[in-house]
């Protein structure tokens, strides 16, 4: 497993002793002007695992996504990654000067960019927009080419920071649904941060709870892959997650 060296996050080059996992952190810390915001992160992320990150607004979710990208100079602690990682903001982060095709194609080489951009536009459902500028795209497309240039990376984790935040709910549902797709034929790992509990029990295999610095609790989402809101054990899970977040029944 390689491991960061950015900013002051060191580690061994050898491994983390963790054998099947793409992503670890140990006692990753990170203070804002001497207040401390992450206080001691460990996690392990498996191979081809989606799990999510819930906790308050503030939490420090965003900062704990940038750290585990290496975004971040001034994290200490160890973070190791095993493969490649691309990461989805909650912002397409388009260069609005660059066609579809061409933010896609952004640091690719080789004889084949061109397929790869065309196929990885094809799975996102956008293959007749390769020409057309970031301007002219509705919110949920261009955040569909933002999944289109991390997918093209062929990652072995995907970092999703409320990858949906800032869509209408029915292109939120429908971009959910491409992210589960996706998944299934390409096999990567996650970690999606986000404020969404239904979301998180829609995507993840796992629920980490960020909570005064650190993670506070882990759940398992022991629901069947075709998991549904209206399932009596997804409302069980969501009441319990509403209950620890401090969100009271209507
Ligand atoms: N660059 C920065 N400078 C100073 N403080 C920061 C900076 N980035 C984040 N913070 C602070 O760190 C804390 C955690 O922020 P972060 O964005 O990670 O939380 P979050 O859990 O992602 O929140 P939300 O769910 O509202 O997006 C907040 O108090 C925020 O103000």
């Amino acid at each position: 497993m390689a491991t960061r060296t950015t900013g002051n996050l060191t580690g061994p080059t050898g491994g983390t002793g963790d054998a099947a996992a793409v992503l670890t952190a140990h006692g990753v810390r990170r203070a804002f002007d001497g207040r401390p915001v992450l206080a001691g992160v460990d996690l392990s992320i498996a191979a081809g695992e989606v799990v999510a990150l819930l906790g308050g607004s503030g939490s420090g979710k965003s900062t704990l996504l940038r750290v585990l990208a290496g975004l971040d100079a001034e994290a200490t602690g160890r973070t190791g990654l095993r493969g490649t990682a691309a990461v989805v903001f909650q912002e397409h982060r388009l260069l609005p000067w660059k066609r579809v095709g061409d933010n896609v194609a952004l640091g690719l080489t080789g004889p084949d960019v061109r397929a790869r951009v065309d196929r990885a536009l094809a799975e996102v459902g956008l293959a007749d927009r390769r020409r057309a500028w970031p301007a002219e795209l509705s919110g949920g497309q261009a955040q569909r080419v933002a999944v289109a240039r991390a997918l093209v990376r062929g990652p072995d984790l995907l970092l999703l920071d409320e990858p949906f935040g800032a869509l209408d709910a029915l292109t939120r549902l429908r971009m959910q649904s491409l992210l589960r797709r996706l998944r299934a034929e390409h096999g990567f790992a996650a970690l999606l941060v986000t404020h969404d509990v239904e979301e998180a029990l829609l995507l993840a295999d796992r629920i980490l709870l960020l909570d005064g610095g650190v993670i506070a609790e882990e759940i398992p989402v022991d629901l069947d892959p075709a998991r549904s809101p209206d399932q009596p054990a997804f409302g069980a899970l969501r009441r319990r997650l509403l209950d620890r977040l401090g969100v009271p029944a209507a």
